[in-house]
């Protein structure tokens, strides 16, 4: 790919890549940033052709795919120039800004201290040739205020291209969130599940602090699939907003939910002693028990919905995989034990 483009094309490119990634709801890795560049520039028709068949059949490009036709069409150069390359436009920006501020401020102040001078000289009737230094002062005034009358200027053409710049990273930082979002519940998706998780089990590993536990809590709707039966998909995406709206009731800054599956869902965090977590996830199980359903045209179809919980303190130096599947263990045990309940996993 051409690297020698000027800064203008490349923003050009760049504010065109970064809607096609939002629209397929591709997150903003460096691997989709670098073919959706170069399908906006066009310079690689094989590869635009190969990801319009991709986008046709699946209306969006697995991280797996993208992987597969950067390899075929792209080089690991072209890797580093997308990484650098939004943070160099923002940076750029923001010095050329503050240099120009200054400069105005600089020449603002050139022109008062004139207009000071000049006023001084009108009052001195007795000075020398005092018309021609009042001239004088009078011609540098002018160009000064010509000067700042420019500085001006290009600072508003400055502040319109700045501000694109800080659009695109807002369009950049909004298609990470969209990326990382669950359409239907509000909730961190999967991929960002499995992303976090790992970072979740090292940070307290490292930071550990007496006194506080991390836990994952995972918990699953109740006959789920029966309730889909009886009642329609739809009605399960009902069903799946409203639990979704009660867990949110109950959210704090210190926790993050996810949804992990279909009707299975994953919060971390930390709390300070078993008996906090075991009040907050009871609170969200009764919350959840406290929902019912009925069919529009049925008074008498009323389902009550519950949902079962398992929960796994993480012990230091554990590994996601290790904390998920103790979670997972616990919730098995609530299901087989009767739903509607949360099980520990054993501190083992
Ligand atoms: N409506 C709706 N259903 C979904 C969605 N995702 C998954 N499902 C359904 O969720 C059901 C999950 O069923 P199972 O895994 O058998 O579990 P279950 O019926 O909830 O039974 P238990 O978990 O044992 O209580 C399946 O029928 C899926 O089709 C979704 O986004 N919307």
């Amino acid at each position: 790919m051409d690297h020698a483009v000027s800064l203008a094309h490349s923003a050009q490119c760049l504010k065109k890549a970064i809607p096609m990634m939002v629209k397929y709801r591709m997150p903003v890795t460096p691997i989709n940033y670098a073919i959706w560049y170069c399908y906006v520039q066009g310079s690689k028709p094989a590869l635009n052709a190969e990801l319009d068949d991709v986008i046709a059949q699946q209306q969006t490009c697995t991280q797996n795919k993208a992987k597969e036709i950067f390899d075929k069409h792209l080089s690991e150069d072209d890797l580093v120039f997308f990484q650098e390359m939004a943070d160099r436009f923002h940076g750029t920006m923001e010095q050329v800004q503050q240099d120009i501020s200054i400069t105005l401020g600089h020449s603002k102040s050139f022109t008062t201290s004139l207009v000071d001078s000049q006023n001084e000289l009108a009052n001195l009737a007795n000075v020398n040739s005092f018309n021609e230094i009042l001239g004088c002062v009078e011609r540098l005034t002018d160009e000064s205020v010509a000067m700042q009358d420019y500085a001006r200027e290009f600072q508003t053409k400055l502040a319109v291209a700045y501000n694109e710049i800080k659009d695109l990273k807002e369009a950049l930082n909004l298609s990470k969130e969209a990326a990382d979002t669950d359409p239907l519940t509000g909730f961190f998706n999967r991929r960002k599940f499995d992303d976090d998780i790992q970072l979740f089990c090292q940070t307290y590993s490292e930071q550990a602090d007496e006194g506080v536990l991390a836990v994952l809590i995972m918990f699953d709707i109740d006959h789920f699939k029966r309730f889909n039966d009886d009642f329609g998909h739809q009605k399960g995406d009902e069903v799946l907003k409203l639990v979704a709206k009660k867990v949110s009731q109950n959210m704090t800054d210190t926790l993050n939910v996810y949804r992990y599956g279909g009707e299975e869902f994953c919060i971390t965090g930390y709390f300070t002693s078993i008996n906090d977590i075991m009040k907050f996830a009871d609170k969200i199980r009764l919350d959840i028990a406290s929902l019912a359903v009925r069919k529009k045209d049925d008074i008498n179809s009323k389902r009550a919905i519950s949902a079962s919980f398992g929960l796994a303190i993480l012990r230091p130096f554990t590994k996601g995989a290790v904390l998920i599947e103790r979670a997972d263990r616990a919730l098995y045990i609530a299901k087989t034990h009767g739903r509607n309940r949360i099980e520990i996993a054993p501190d083992i």
